[in-house]
């Protein structure tokens, strides 16, 4: 399964999977003038300039009209190491690992990996001979208590160490690299009034390090807490075929965060550099946005993200609409007159009463919150391979939630993915109402995510390659049964291929190698055996 991207700590969820400018890779994003340099030399307009407000910070906008798909920024990772998700990985490449005890560790200092030809072994972006030294120093507190028994809790507090371990050793290894991170929104002074989290990162992090490891030569506390806070503000997740990593890049960090963004990005398995494109046209003096926030998701679940992780209230056009920009998918059934629904009435108050549009009768947001949260906690239960599963999900609570709500969309997703894909769901093995299942999902999901994630987008393209396949194989069956006629038959060729064409060309541009881009190639041949471009 396709594993999302998103901008920093948006937490993996088993059922939503699912800054260059013209010039020169790796250019720095630092274009306030534009130089005037030797006279035969053409003058280029850089994509982008920095700006500075009182409500984003620093943030990028275009300094002249970009077309969807223009290629803004690609550069390579100051620091990198694994998600905080608690997660097993391999330091050198962040593909997954076990933890008992046949699982292939490094002989130093004791920590899981993916064996001994792993191509992150002394890079600069996986397991440095540095890191090794400071980690063997300190095996019996670390990589030794890597092993089965050890509570989910306690795993992933040691895999957070990682990347503040190697942040540190830029310091001493890379001061110019570090002096780049060190320049990165922390918002230390907030996260301070925060009892409960700074609390959290004193124990976990800045206590261990500092007594615990005996680190203190080389952070102080503060720094320790300063460096916590970047990473909470400015991480990328990224990560193909499997491999989850956080990442930290020089200028990609300045992107505004808009709920329906208009860029887009992916990260080359290789390298990890990220590239970052336009997903839309993109207006002069227009902003350049991505969502730092997992898009098929509601605003009151968004916002607290937004808020608890990045320390600000996201005040977007969408956020700002009770229907979500049109897609109502926030929106559940009023129980008490059974014909109403019930939305945010005031989206950017976040406690602020939710209200049914017919009975009028009020919800307070934490009663939405709890009850959003049994719904989740539902869904997750249920294995992403158990098509009866989540079809009873489906069944369970379509009364309950309106229809484009964001978790039904997000059953449907798993479904649409696994609909085709799975033993005894094969298609050749379907029941045309299963297929047909199948084309409905894959619309109703794609209605949506025209809307919040439009343009050239990895979800568009995916699920525009799952739709193609139920829509020929009915259009195949209907002719030969004679219920549709020649020319409806071509109408809907037609719209295959428009399919595959859309789907083919945005996928071929996420990186080789990735199971995307796989399928853009799937998609592009299917075009060649139909006899069209
Ligand atoms: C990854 S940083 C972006 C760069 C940052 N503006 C800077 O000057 O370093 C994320 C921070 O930018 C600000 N920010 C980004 N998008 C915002 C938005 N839509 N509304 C308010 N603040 C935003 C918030 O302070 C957020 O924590």
């Amino acid at each position: 399964m396709p594993a999302r991207k998103n901008h920093s700590h948006s937490k993996g969820k088993k059922h939503q999977r699912h800054h260059q400018t013209q010039r020169q890779p790796h250019q720095k994003a630092e274009v306030d003038e534009v130089q005037v340099e030797e006279e035969e030399e053409p003058l280029v307009i850089p994509a982008f300039r920095i700006e500075k407000s009182e409500i984003y910070g620093r943030y990028l906008v275009a300094n002249r009209q970009l077309e969807p798909g223009e290629l803004l920024i690609t550069e390579q990772p100051l620091a990198i190491g694994p998600c905080v998700s608690g997660d097993p990985v391999c330091l050198g490449c962040y593909s997954p690992v076990t933890l008992d005890a046949s699982q292939y560790r490094c002989s130093a200092c004791g920590w899981p990996l993916c064996g001994s030809k792993c191509k992150g072994l002394d890079t600069a972006v996986g397991h440095t001979a540095a890191e090794c030294k400071v980690l063997a120093g300190r095996r019996s507190l670390a990589g030794d208590l890597l092993t089965l028994g050890t509570a989910p809790g306690q795993v992933r507090d040691l895999y957070e160490l990682i990347m503040i371990v190697r942040i540190l050793l830029l310091r001493q290894n890379a001061p110019e690299q570090y002096a780049l991170v060190m320049r990165m929104e922390s918002h230390s002074e907030e996260r301070r009034k925060n009892a409960t989290l700074w609390q959290h990162y004193e124990e976990k992090v800045v206590q261990r390090l500092i007594e615990l490891w005996q680190m203190g030569d080389l952070a102080e506390a503060q720094q320790l807490h300063e460096i916590c806070g970047i990473l909470d503000v400015n991480c990328f997740e990224i990560g193909q075929n499997g491999a989850k990593a956080r990442t930290l890049y020089p200028s990609a960090f300045l992107l505004a965060h808009d709920c329906s963004p208009n860029t887009a990005h992916t990260d080359d398995p290789g390298t990890y550099a990220i590239l970052l494109r336009t997903s839309r046209r993109v207006h002069e003096q227009e902003a350049l946005t991505l969502s730092y926030a997992y898009t098929l998701q509601g605003t009151l679940k968004r916002r607290s993200f937004m808020h608890e992780g990045k320390l600000f209230w996201c005040q977007c056009r969408r956020c700002a609409d009770p229907k979500e920009l049109g897609t109502d998918c926030s929106a559940l059934a009023c129980r008490s007159c059974q014909l109403g629904s019930i939305r945010a009435v005031q989206p950017l108050k976040q406690t602020a009463d939710w209200a049914c549009d017919r009975c009028k009768r009020q919800v307070s947001a934490q009663e939405v919150e709890h009850q959003l949260d049994r719904i989740n906690n539902d869904l997750e239960a249920i294995d992403v391979h158990d098509i009866p599963g989540l079809e009873n999900f489906l069944i369970r609570y379509r009364d309950v939630l309106r229809p484009n709500h964001y978790l039904l969309l997000s059953a449907k997703y798993s479904l649409c993915q696994i609909y085709g894909r799975i033993e005894g769901y094969l298609l050749p093995q379907m029941q045309l109402e299963d297929i047909a299942r199948k084309e409905r999902y894959c619309r109703e999901f794609l209605a949506i995510v025209d809307v919040l994630e439009p343009g050239l987008t990895r979800l568009r393209g995916l699920i525009m390659y799952e739709l193609h396949a139920p829509i020929m194989i009915l259009a195949q069956i209907a002719i030969q049964k004679g219920q549709i006629s020649a020319k409806e038959f071509q109408c809907r060729i037609k719209e295959v291929i428009k399919l595959l064409q859309q789907s083919r060309d945005i996928l071929k541009l996420e990186p080789q190698g990735s199971n995307e881009h796989e399928m853009g190639s799937a998609a592009a041949d299917a075009l060649i055996k139909m006899g069209s471009k």
